[in-house]
């Protein structure tokens, strides 16, 4: 594909081969605007129609309001008696929350009731999940005891991860190769080669070899927004180095902008940066996670197609001896809960320690309580098996 091409829209001139399987993964993965604008030579980035942004932009458009909501508060120590007080009614918040949404390890008979008989597939977001989160997300770690949580799930259960960060990234946080991996939002899938596969296979995946040097499949649906995404990257991070606290972060087929260690008065400052960028990039769109702004290509991939995909290429679609389960703390692992209560097929279960809407159907308070869910399907598992 000529990416430097003159016609208008470079990134369109050679789509790559459009899959119209069942998964979905047809034409309209590629919805983004397709016209719009002119390119710049040897660019990615349209010329501006508008005049140049006012501070308002991000104010209006209600970014703040998400940045603002985007992440619960850390525990802070109590003292006073008027925060006991505040103290006491969130945790009567919460506790009618899981009347809702209640404990997947209170509710464990209940699942693995349900799990009898069934394959059991298991699905992990990484950050909030199997790490706790913290102020640098190049230090977000998982302990020892979850690896070998997830590592004793995967003996058992066909597991994957997945991820926003990069696949290689995710891969070296968790270090585990018994996995499947998926990155950047799901747009990075590492997963098996199928045994049924016909010698044409599918046409957005291609072969590859993973770690161990064993045939995989990479499916990379995103694949030519590579140079799209990395020019966005160099800019946000040049247009964001006097914003003290700001990150940013190259994940191949989307970028983040991390605000968590900027002071909150130049949030809309850092906001702002990032909505003018955008403007230049129609076929990119933002996205909210956990104190970061998400840039990523307008295409109809998220985590709940990712999930889906996995399930086909390990040949547990369209069963009813199937029970796949997600575990996963953030906005983006809705999509995946979604695919999960609209096809009636699983558990979405959402890490979290305060009160928020989701289409989970249980809920685990933090890491730990994964891990302890993780360790209790092991030890069904077992006895089950004994
Ligand atoms: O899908 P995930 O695996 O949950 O990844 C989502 C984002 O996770 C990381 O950021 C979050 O965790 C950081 C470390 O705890 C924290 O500092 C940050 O505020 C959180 O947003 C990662 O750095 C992002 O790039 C991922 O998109």
């Amino acid at each position: 594909m000529d990416l430097k091409s003159n016609h208008s829209s470079p990134v369109l001139t050679d789509p790559i081969p459009i899959n119209k399987s069942r998964l979905g993964i047809h034409s309209n993965l590629l919805s983004y605007p397709q016209s719009g604008g002119s390119l710049s030579p040897g660019k990615y980035k349209m010329t501006p129609r508008k005049k140049p942004a006012k501070l308002d932009d991000v104010r209006s458009n209600g970014w703040l309001d998400a940045m603002k909501s985007s992440s619960p508060p850390r525990k802070k120590l109590i003292k006073g008696f008027n925060i006991e007080v505040a103290a006491d009614d969130i945790d009567i918040a919460y506790h009618s929350w899981m009347i809702k949404y209640p404990s997947a390890l209170k509710s464990f008979e209940q699942i693995s009731k349900h799990a009898k008989n069934k394959k059991i597939a298991v699905f992990l977001d990484y950050d909030g999940t199997l790490s706790p989160i913290v102020d640098d997300p190049d230090r977000a770690f998982m302990s020892d005891a979850m690896r070998s949580a997830v590592r004793n799930v995967a003996k058992y259960f066909p597991t994957a991860i997945i991820s926003g960060r990069s696949r290689d990234k995710v891969y070296e946080l968790v270090g585990l190769t018994e996995l499947f991996y998926a990155g950047s939002h799901g747009m990075d899938i590492m997963g098996p080669v199928k045994h049924t596969e016909s010698d044409d296979g599918h046409p957005n995946c291609v072969r590859s070899i993973d770690q161990e040097g064993k045939e995989v499949n990479l499916f990379q649906p995103a694949r030519e927004f590579i140079p799209m995404i990395d020019e966005v990257f160099r800019t946000l991070v040049e247009n964001t180095k006097d914003i003290k606290g700001a990150k940013v972060e190259n994940h191949k087929f989307c970028t983040s902008v991390h605000y968590r260690n900027v002071e909150e008065k130049n949030w809309p400052v850092i906001a702002q940066c990032v909505h003018d960028i955008l403007k230049d990039y129609p076929r990119l769109r933002l996205t909210h996670g956990r104190k970061v702004l998400e840039v990523r290509p307008v295409i109809d991939w998220n985590k709940g197609k990712a999930v889906e995909f996995l399930l086909e290429s390990l040949e547990l679609s369209d069963r009813d001896d199937v029970l796949p389960i997600y575990i996963g703390d953030d906005k983006t692992d809705e999509d995946a809960f979604k695919v999960l209560k609209e096809g009636n097929m699983g558990y979405g279960i959402l890490v979290s320690s305060v009160p928020k809407e989701s289409n989970a159907i249980f809920s685990v308070r933090d890491p730990s309580e994964v891990k302890k869910f993780l360790k209790a399907l092991v030890r069904w598992k077992r006895l089950e098996e004994a």
